[in-house]
């Protein structure tokens, strides 16, 4: 799997800790398993990972220290590398999971939105979003800081078994909107993640804006 950052790292170190120990508690239920799962990170900035904007380290400290996957599960960047050479590098991480596969295959992402449709880090018109060729892509310019980020890229995250984007909030709610409803000649980031599964987990309050759920035509 791979995971996003900013407010998912909240909800899922309060949310997954509390269903590992439900489900480690059920006998009925096997445990999560975690020791199965590896995990990558579908974007991350450029940061020490103790910094409080690093993805990877806010995970550590508040879910992986939590939970039973080993420490060599989690694939993390080397963000002392500069922002070219640490794209590169991570691609090269990620392909090692996938020995002989031409495009590596997630069973899982777990991505969000933000509230301008970016995802991973991945921004509005920027020319990332035409990479074909980088699994991961190096910004310099995020528009939201910090500016030096990796992030995935479409092909990489349209070659995913399947993909949950967790939205919420009403700061989400028009473009939620956009990406669910929206006929745009020009998509959203958010849009144009369409590998062969997409779920969408949203609340009530990023969802206020969406037609009655009996008429939509989501794609
Ligand atoms: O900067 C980022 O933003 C997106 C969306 O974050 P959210 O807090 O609005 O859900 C996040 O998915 C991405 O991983 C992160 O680097």
């Amino acid at each position: 799997m791979a995971l996003s950052g900013g407010g998912l790292v909240r909800l899922l170190s309060e949310e997954l800790p509390a269903q590992a120990r439900l489900q480690a508690s059920g006998p009925a239920l096997a445990g999560a398993a975690w020791e199965h799962w590896l995990v990558g990170f579908c974007d991350e900035r450029l940061v020490p990972f103790e910094d409080p904007e690093s993805t990877c380290g806010l995970y550590r400290k508040q879910l992986l220290s939590k939970i039973s996957i080993p420490n060599n599960h989690v694939v993390a960047i080397n963000p002392t590398l500069p922002v070219e050479e640490a794209a590169k590098d991570y691609a090269v991480r990620l392909r090692e999971l996938f020995p002989g596969d031409n495009m590596p295959v997630f069973d899982l992402l777990i991505l969000g939105m933000g509230p301008d449709g970016h995802t991973c880090s991945l921004f509005p018109d920027h020319p990332l979003l035409k990479e074909q060729t980088q699994i991961i892509a190096p910004i310099s310019n995020s528009p939201k800081p910090p500016p030096r980020r990796i992030t995935m890229t479409l092909p990489l995250l349209n070659a995913a078994r399947s993909a949950v984007f967790v939205v919420t909030g009403d700061s989400k709610a028009t473009v939620l909107k956009e990406v669910l409803e929206g006929k745009s000649a020009n998509p959203l980031p958010a849009g144009l993640v369409q590998p062969a599964e997409v779920n969408w987990f949203v609340d009530q309050a990023s969802a206020s804006k969406l037609s009655s759920p009996g008429d939509q035509d989501l794609p």
